[in-house]
């Protein structure tokens, strides 16, 4: 565990080295308190959520000069747990601008000031797009120049992510249309729990705090809002499955 953490310590060190002169690049460092918890004394993803959420567009709107909105965040898979006390240290940038859309890369570490350990606790994609003018003219984005091995990197596989993301749905679509998606096991009826019981409803009144300087309600808030519900539905099926 301890060289594992090391290396991503190293890792960490060697990006930083890296991409000191790219003028997207944000970080930000939050030191986790109590109200950023959930009930095991854990940072809240939906905390996290909205930190990388505001932290990449901050990014996105360097490059475009003017306002941006989150289109879409890619699948997440969070490492480790962030405790109480700890530091989160976030750094996004932009990897690929296309036409009023870009993919800003987002990375998580988690620092412990007490042991000096560092380690990785997820990365993330998302796509920023540029808000239209008053006059509702699309606003195009300046192409992003590559400078590090990492940059180039990571600027020829946007594209590859750009075009998986597009094609997503539309095979979801198909899969649907053409009925061979995977059926429920009809043996499972009677020992299972009815998905309609995991069912778990939310309505929020949307208040200043839940805004951006946009005054839209933030991309990060409705994924918090969304994790908070997902949350409590996965907590009925297990409390389900007690025997
Ligand atoms: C200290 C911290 C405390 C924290 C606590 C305080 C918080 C402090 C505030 C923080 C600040 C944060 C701020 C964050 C920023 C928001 O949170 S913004 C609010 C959340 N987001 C939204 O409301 C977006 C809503 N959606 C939309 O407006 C429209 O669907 C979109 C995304 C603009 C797309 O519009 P459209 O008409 O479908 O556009 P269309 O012309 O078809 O496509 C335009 C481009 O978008 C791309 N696109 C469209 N849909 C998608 C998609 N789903 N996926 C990817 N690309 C897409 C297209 O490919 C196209 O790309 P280009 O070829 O031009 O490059």
């Amino acid at each position: 565990m301890t060289s594992q953490l090391s290396d991503d310590l190293k890792e960490e060190e060697e990006e930083d080295e890296e991409s000191c002169d790219n003028p997207t690049e944000v970080k930000m460092s939050q030191i986790v308190m109590p109200c950023h918890c959930n009930h095991r004394q854990e940072l809240s993803v939906g905390q996290l959520l909205k930190w990388m959420d505001s932290t990449a567009c901050l990014s996105a709107e360097r490059l475009a000069g003017s306002l941006c909105v989150t289109a879409s965040m890619d699948d997440i898979h969070f490492e480790h747990t962030i405790s109480m006390g700890q530091v989160v240290n976030l750094r996004a940038k932009v990897n690929r601008a296309f036409n009023t859309s870009m993919e800003v890369g987002i990375h998580v570490s988690c620092e412990d000031l007490y042991s000096d350990r560092h380690w990785r606790v997820c990365h993330a994609y998302a796509t920023f797009v540029t808000q239209r003018t008053n006059t509702g003219q699309k606003v195009t984005l300046k192409p992003v120049v590559p400078q590090s091995q990492n940059e180039h990197m990571e600027y020829s596989v946007a594209a590859e992510r750009r075009r998986v993301r597009m094609v997503h749905s539309d095979i979801i679509k198909e899969l649907l249309a053409s009925g061979s998606v995977e059926q429920a096991d009809s043996s499972a009826v009677c020992s299972g729990v009815a998905a309609e019981k995991t069912r778990v409803e939310s309505v929020e009144l949307v208040l200043p705090p839940h805004a951006n300087h946009q005054v839209n309600t933030f991309g990060g808030q409705i994924m918090a809002w969304m994790v908070n519900v997902a949350t409590i539905a996965a907590r009925w099926k297990r409390q389900f499955n007690i025997k």
